[in-house]
C-alpha cells in the first residue's frame, strides 16, 4: 500500500479495493469515510432490490406482448414504439437528472432482449412459457 504524505492511500488507480477489509482501520477519518459508504451501499441495495422487481414485471409485461404478437402474426420490432419510448425517455432522464446515454443504454438493453424473447416466444408457436421466468 502506498500512502501519500498525509497520510492518504494513493492507490486509487489499482484496478478494486475491497473496502470492508478497511472497516476496522485504526483511522478515524478512514473509518468515517467507510461508514458513509456503507450507508449509501445499503440504499444502493435497496434500489438494486426495487429495480430487478421491476425488470421482472416489464419482461412479464413484454412476453405477453410477445405472445400476442406472435398470434397475430405481427414482427418482434416495431421501430416506430422504440422511437417514441427513446424520446419519452430522453425527457424523463433530462427531468431527472440523469444522463441521457445511461437511459439510451438501458434501452437499448431492455429492448434488445425483449425483441430476443419475442422471437423465440414466435419460434414456439406463440407459447410464452418457453421462457424461464414462467418455469
Ligand atoms: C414490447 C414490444 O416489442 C418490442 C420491444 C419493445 C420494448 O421492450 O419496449 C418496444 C418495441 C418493440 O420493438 C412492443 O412492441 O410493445
Amino acid at each position: 500500500m502506498t500512502t501519500t504524505e498525509d497520510g492518504w492511500r494513493a492507490d486509487a488507480r489499482e484496478e478494486a479495493t475491497d473496502i470492508d477489509a478497511f472497516a476496522q482501520s485504526d483511522d478515524p477519518q478512514m473509518q468515517h469515510i467507510v461508514e458513509r459508504i456503507d450507508t449509501l451501499r445499503a440504499s444502493i441495495d435497496n434500489i438494486d432490490m426495487a429495480i430487478v422487481a421491476l425488470l421482472a414485471e416489464r419482461f412479464k409485461a413484454t412476453a405477453q406482448v410477445g405472445a400476442l404478437k406472435a398470434r397475430a402474426g405481427f414482427a418482434a420490432a416495431d421501430y416506430a414504439r422504440e422511437e417514441q419510448q427513446m424520446e419519452r425517455l430522453r425527457l424523463v432522464a433530462q427531468a431527472a437528472g440523469l444522463d441521457v446515454e445511461i437511459a439510451e443504454q438501458y434501452r437499448e438493453f431492455v429492448v434488445t432482449e425483449t425483441k430476443r424473447r419475442h422471437r423465440r416466444i414466435a419460434e414456439q408457436g406463440g407459447d410464452a412459457g418457453v421462457l424461464d421466468i414462467f418455469a
